[in-house]
């Protein structure tokens, strides 16, 4: 692993919005949920979570450019289940909908801790996540189309809320927990060091306060080695 490696990883982890969150309903395309995960890294989410009313849908690798090892998704079997889960989080439920009572996107604070669902290709969001939403959300269309593609209102929408969290420095201060860090480094989806050090018979360092890895030089140069 080299030093720039290292550094960029740093920096991704750094600028990681750890409340802020997409709740995909049933968005069962690939090459969607492909876009919508390479999107959401982009802007720096951590989690994306997932309704499966039937068949899950896969990730796939080619339209991701491999930031599905960066974006932990939280896989769940109701949209009740999912509420649950982000409100456990304090997090304020947008679902976007073309409704008549919805909101203009950009009238959303992303700087509060947010989740703005999705819904499925062909039918849209589901009654229940309509009647448990903090707030409707929509995208004016002013075309013949009814509706954007569900990567496109993500991207709409996610690059909104990236814009209000950078002006508010949400951007500058890390954000992930020491804790958090640790399993993406070592135990997560993408445990980019603990392959090197199971393959080098190293043990895994801790963090410091900063969410560093706190390992002496040998420990360094076996890694730059790998
Ligand atoms: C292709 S649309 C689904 C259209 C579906 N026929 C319907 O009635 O909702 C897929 C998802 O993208 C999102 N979406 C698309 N265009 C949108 C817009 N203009 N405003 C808000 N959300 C939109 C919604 O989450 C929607 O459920």
């Amino acid at each position: 692993m080299s030093p720039e490696r290292y550094a960029r990883i740093n920096a991704l982890l750094d600028q990681r919005q750890p409340d802020l969150t997409l709740c995909l309903e049933s968005v069962h395309k690939n090459h969607n949920l492909s876009a919508l995960i390479r999107t959401a890294d982009a802007v720096g989410l951590h989690d994306v979570h997932a309704v499966w009313f039937d068949r899950r849908g896969k990730v796939k690798g080619g339209t991701a450019m491999g930031s599905q090892q960066w974006v932990k998704v939280h896989h769940h079997s109701s949209t009740e289940e999912a509420f649950a889960a982000l409100k456990q989080q304090n997090m304020q439920v947008l679902v976007t909908h073309l409704s008549p009572s919805a909101v203009h996107f950009r009238e959303i604070d992303y700087t509060k801790p947010t989740a703005i669902l999705f819904g499925q290709e062909k039918k849209g969001v589901s009654e229940q996540a309509l009647a448990l939403a903090d707030k409707h959300v929509v995208i004016p269309m002013v075309g013949m189309a009814e509706s954007l593609n569900v990567s496109v209102a993500a991207a709409t929408i996610l690059y909104e809320a990236q814009r209000q969290r950078e002006a508010a420095g949400m951007y500058a201060q890390p954000r992930l927990s020491a804790a958090e860090r640790h399993r993406v480094l070592f135990e997560g989806g993408h445990p980019i060091f603990a392959k090197i050090c199971r393959r080098k018979n190293l043990p895994y360092p801790p963090l410091d306060a900063q969410g560093q890895i706190a390992a002496d030089e040998t420990w360094w140069q076996a890694i730059r080695s790998a």
